[in-house]
């Protein structure tokens, strides 16, 4: 049998799905991941204004927030609030993240129409983050699906520390393919593939990715990168020679994990769309009004953007304002 070399066997997976090559779905993670991890409880108002201001965006997936125990996050406590609160915009999804049975509920409370699950290719933060091993994650996770599924509720799966773990350093690409062949057969639509604490590189990106397109095709996949070592850029250019066309993304590069010390933010969605518009992606994300969300955002939260390109465009805007008016 001929014997394609795995990169091109993707490309040509890939050409065969009825998704334009061109587009790149953005799912925008900042709702979640990025005030899960802020210090000061964010208020409700804020977080909905703040998912609302993202939608019109033309973020068509926002993660809205999370349905765990506010005892292990307490900035995730108002759940139910926000998302009864929000504006649901027709054409846009509002995940939200959910570790258990307890979580499913809550949100098919709330009104929910899509839940991520998530586990991690690391046993140490996986027992750290929700209490139990990867293996009795995904027997938990079964049920889950279940459930979700009878109601009609799209599950879509994480698996974090695929690059490397705060707590036991390398991960193996295969240990990374074994949990996400397992959430891909248990019916998560798509698997997020989650560089928890931003140590990759484009290397390891695509060792990684070339064990997991193995077992879940690259159209099902989506990188989720954090920024620590400045990689998150590079990465997702590496992915998206993969053919990977999702990329999980927060605004104003908000963001960590409460339980993966010294992680930073997710990568910005400002400088991924820049950068996609760059080379010719499309996103349906207006990057004007992204840019005053970021900057919106970054005020509330009370600090500077770490948006390289959402800095530079807000005082390009503002310098041309400024001309605009000395010229009245
Ligand atoms: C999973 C548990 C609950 C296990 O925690 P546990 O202590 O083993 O659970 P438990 O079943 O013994 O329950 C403890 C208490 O929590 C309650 N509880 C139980 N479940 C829920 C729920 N769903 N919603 C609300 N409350 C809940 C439960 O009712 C009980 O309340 P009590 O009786 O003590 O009053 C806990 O570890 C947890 O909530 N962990 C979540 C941690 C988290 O949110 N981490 C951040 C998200 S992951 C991430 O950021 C990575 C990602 C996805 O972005 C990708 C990447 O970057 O890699």
């Amino acid at each position: 049998m001929l014997r394609l070399p795995s990169l091109l066997r993707t490309a040509v997976r890939f050409a065969s799905t009825s998704t334009p090559q061109n587009f790149v779905k953005i799912v925008e993670v900042g709702p979640r991941d990025g005030l899960q991890n802020e210090k000061q409880v964010v208020p409700t108002d804020v977080k909905v204004e703040f998912i609302n201001r993202l939608a019109d965006a033309g973020l068509s997936v926002v993660e809205a927030t999370s349905f765990v125990s506010p005892k292990w996050v307490p900035q995730m406590a108002d759940a139910y609030s926000v998302l009864t609160t929000i504006k649901r915009y027709p054409n846009v999804s509002y995940p939200v993240l959910i570790p258990n049975m307890k979580g499913l509920e809550s949100a098919i409370a709330a009104g929910a129409k899509e839940v991520a699950i998530f586990t991690a290719a690391s046993e140490t933060f996986n027992k750290k983050n929700i209490n139990c091993s990867v293996d009795e994650s995904l027997d938990k996770f079964q049920a889950v699906i279940g459930k979700a599924k009878v109601e009609g509720i799209k599950v879509r799966g994480y698996v974090s520390t695929v690059l490397g773990c705060p707590y036991e350093g390398y991960i193996s690409p295969d240990a990374v393919a074994r949990v996400s062949e397992r959430m891909y057969g248990m019916g998560c639509y798509e698997i997020s593939l989650g560089d928890t604490i931003g140590v990759g590189t484009p290397g390891s990106m695509a060792r990684m990715l070339e064990s997991v397109l193995k077992v879940v095709p690259a159209e099902k996949v989506a990188v989720h990168c954090h920024d620590t070592y400045g990689q998150a850029l590079a990465n997702i250019q590496r992915a998206l020679d993969f053919g990977i066309r999702v990329v999980d993304s927060s605004t104003a590069g908000i963001g960590g994990c409460p339980y993966a010390p010294g992680a930073t933010g997710n990568v910005a969605t400002e400088d991924v769309v820049y950068m996609l518009q760059g080379a010719g992606y499309e996103t349906g994300v207006n990057l004007d009004k992204l840019v005053e969300v970021g900057h919106w955002i970054s005020v509330e939260l009370g600090r500077p953007t770490v948006s390289r390109a959402g800095k530079a465009l807000y005082l390009r805007k503002e310098n041309e304002e400024a001309k605009l008016k000395a010229k009245l």
